[in-house]
């Protein structure tokens, strides 16, 4: 048996990245499409020195037991990391990291990609050409929202947010609202951003996009009490998480016409099964969380995550930590 530090990593990744922790380690990956089920995990992560973890694996004190004492590393191969308990990593001297920065172009495209394919009511005209419901140049049909110099209203302006509030300004002289922990005098001073309370930027946005990782504080932020303040005209935009929003509340919301469309990555639970009310309303957008889906966030991510576990099994602080 080899005296290599063993590492699991939870599904394929990038080439790179393997190759990367195999220089080092004894490396197990995950070969099959579908994430492992709970008791396969626990399983593998026995006598592990880390762990390369994707959003879908949930890390906790069982876990963490299960793995034993020479797990030293958690490498999230995500930016967010709400599925990982990190205080019980901390009490298990295990190091936690995760991928930012190099996906946030990514995300933030896939952003404005649902804020366009909301307002522009992509999904069923896209749809009426395929199922021949498009009969000839209709004044009255698909009418959607413009962009140019309306208000976009981000929830959590971190790097991503800022990126996505970056195309808006710059593309669509869009003013921007924001809410975040604290105000950012550089979004102030280069976009003539707005650091405000809720309420004030749902009510005063055309466009509303969250990018604040799901917390305790941000569950559910999105309540049928949160739509009613937004215009009826409003775009609301999720590429965070799904658990931001409470997704009957929505369904209700676009259903009714409290608010105009919505365009969503991200949902609760994925996949959304194939029977969600919310696949049948054409006013709601749901791709299936494809945010870093691009080879070069991919790649970059898989770096990262490798660059992460092998400082975790020096005993380095983590290029990448949280
Ligand atoms: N759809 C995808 O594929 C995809 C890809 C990457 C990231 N994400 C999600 O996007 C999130 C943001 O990523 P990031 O790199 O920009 O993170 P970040 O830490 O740079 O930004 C998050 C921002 O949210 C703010 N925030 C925290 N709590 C808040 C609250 N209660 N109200 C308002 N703002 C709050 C923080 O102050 C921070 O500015 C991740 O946590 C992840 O959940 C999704
Ligand atoms: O948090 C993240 O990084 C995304 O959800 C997946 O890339």
């Amino acid at each position: 048996m080899s005296d290599k530090p063993r590492v699991f990593v939870t599904r394929t990744i990038p080439k790179a990245g393997l190759d990367r922790l195999r220089e080092v380690c004894e490396v197990e990956v995950w070969p099959k499409p579908k994430p492992p089920r709970r008791d396969t995990l626990l399983d593998k992560a026995r006598g592990c020195a880390g762990l390369v973890t994707m959003l879908s694996d949930k890390v906790d004190e069982t876990v963490l037991t299960a793995a034993g004492d020479d797990l030293k590393v958690v490498a999230n191969y995500a930016v967010g990391y709400n599925n990982i308990d990190v205080a019980a990593c901390r009490e298990h001297g295990v190091a936690v990291g995760n991928t930012p920065d190099v996906l946030t172009d990514a995300t933030a495209d896939v952003a404005v990609l649902l804020m366009l394919a909301a307002a522009r009511s992509f999904t069923p005209a896209a749809a009426s050409v395929r199922d021949g419901g498009w009969k000839t140049w209709a004044p009255m049909d698909h009418l959607g929202m413009e962009l140019a110099g309306k208000t976009v209203g981000v929830i959590g302006l971190g790097r991503i947010g800022r990126a996505f509030a970056d195309r808006c300004h710059g593309g669509w002289g869009m003013k921007v609202l924001y809410t975040a922990n604290s105000p950012k005098p550089d979004a102030d001073r280069d976009l003539g951003a707005k650091h405000v309370e809720l309420p004030e930027l749902l009510a005063n946005s055309d466009f509303i996009s969250l990018h604040c990782p799901l917390t305790e504080a941000t569950a559910g932020l999105i309540d049928a009490n949160a739509l009613h303040q937004m215009k009826t005209t409003a775009v609301l935009v999720n590429t965070a998480r799904g658990e931001v929003i409470d997704q009957d509340a929505l369904h209700t919301a676009l259903s009714g016409g409290k608010i105009f469309a919505a365009g969503l990555d991200v949902t609760t639970p994925e996949p959304l099964p194939t029977d969600s009310p919310l696949l049948e309303l054409p006013n709601c957008v749901v791709l299936p969380h494809i945010g870093s889906a691009t080879v070069h966030a991919r790649s970059g991510m898989a770096l990262m995550a490798a660059d992460n576990v092998l400082a975790g099994l020096r005993g380095d602080p983590l290029p990448h930590g949280v």
